[in-house]
């Protein structure tokens, strides 16, 4: 480890992942996953639904279990990996926070859209107080210019957040937007700098390394890519990716390789590829966890995931707004009507 540059991995599969099979987590999935991943020695795991603490609804998808019991169970089996929670202020509430505390979750993600970090100065201040590690999590990097990112971030710092992430919700950012974008952290700020990725333009490994050499130290991936979309930046292949740079993780390969493919692979509703509704969230700079709200819209109207998606982007919609997905697939599915009409 002498003189190598450390990288601090949180392993997201457990609540990113949770997306992609429609929340439908059980505790032995997690428990066997969450004892594997702590057994390769991860120094963080995410556990939560996938749109963060009390995310389970109408609106996000309902959790087959719940996510109190997951954490509980994930916390049960962790020796040396520290629990994450996720939590989006107006989605989950300190309340929530605190019961995650309780049960043994030590460090707090709180997420807001790349323009709203303001609303997350309560859930800051509270996860800091109850003890918590707490990150600051900037959704949809790619939508904001890189100024108010900056902004945005500094707000986070001076609510007390230990960490600052960039995060591409859509898997919309090229490389160099990246490198800038954490280029300007590191300048502006004193904490440390993280970045999230999603793979839906192949790009999240090409994005995290732009972003370690950019001065990014805290790094999320997913499992056999088991996240929103095309998924996040594969942890087994980013730890070979940086053993080969010289760079130190502590987590073991071999180990992390033979639970991607023993337990992780069996879990997927199906292998996790680039597919063209994942390649359209990030051509159209969409949340990737909108995939199969997007899907099952556009089944259900009878229209292309895709064209619901590119009009999602250009609407602009954020996290939350889901049931606007519904809207439009219904309106995509009046003008087809209405030209299959005029014919
Ligand atoms: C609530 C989102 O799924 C958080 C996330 O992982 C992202 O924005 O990306
Ligand atoms: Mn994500």
């Amino acid at each position: 480890m002498a003189g190598k540059k450390q990288i601090i991995l949180t392993e997201v599969a457990l609540r990113d992942g949770s997306h992609a099979i429609a929340h439908q987590y059980t505790t032995e999935q997690v428990t066997a996953i969450a004892k594997g991943l702590n057994e390769a020695g991860v120094p963080y795991i995410e556990v939560s639904h996938g749109d963060g603490l009390a995310g389970s609804s109408l609106q996000y998808g309902l959790s087959h279990t719940n996510e109190m019991e997951l954490i509980e169970a994930a916390v049960s089996v962790c020796t040396i990996s520290k629990v994450a929670v996720l939590l989006l202020p107006g989605v989950g509430t300190v309340s929530e926070l605190k019961q995650a505390a309780q049960l043994g979750a030590r460090m707090a993600r709180i997420a807001t859209h790349v323009t709203e970090a303001d609303i997350s100065a309560q859930h800051i201040a509270s996860a800091k107080e109850i003890g918590m590690e707490v990150v600051g999590f900037l959704m949809m990097a790619h939508s904001a210019p890189t100024a108010k990112l900056v902004e945005q971030a500094k707000l986070m710092e001076s609510y007390g957040a230990d960490v600052v992430y960039v995060v591409d919700s859509a898997g919309a950012l090229l490389p160099h937007k990246v490198k800038e974008r954490i280029t300007a952290l590191r300048q502006h700020l004193s904490i440390d700098i993280g970045f999230h990725g999603h793979n839906n333009l192949s790009l999240a490994m090409a994005n995290t390394l732009a972003a370690i050499d950019a001065g990014a130290t805290r790094i999320d991936g997913s499992i056999r890519c088991l996240g929103a979309g095309a998924g996040n930046t594969q942890t087994e292949v980013l730890l070979a990716v940086l053993e080969r740079l010289g760079m130190y993780t502590g987590v073991d390969l071999y180990k992390m390789m033979d639970l991607a493919e023993q337990v992780v692979a069996p879990i997927l509703m199906v292998p996790q590829e680039i597919t063209r509704d994942n390649l359209t969230l990030g051509y159209a700079g969409v949340y990737s966890s909108f995939l199969l709200h997007a899907q099952r819209a556009a089944q259900k109207f009878g229209v292309d995931a895709r064209d619901i998606l590119l009009e999602i982007g250009r609407k602009k919609v954020v996290g939350g707004q889901e049931d606007m997905i519904v809207d439009v697939a219904a309106e995509l599915a009046r003008r087809k009507e209405a030209s299959h009409a005029n014919r």
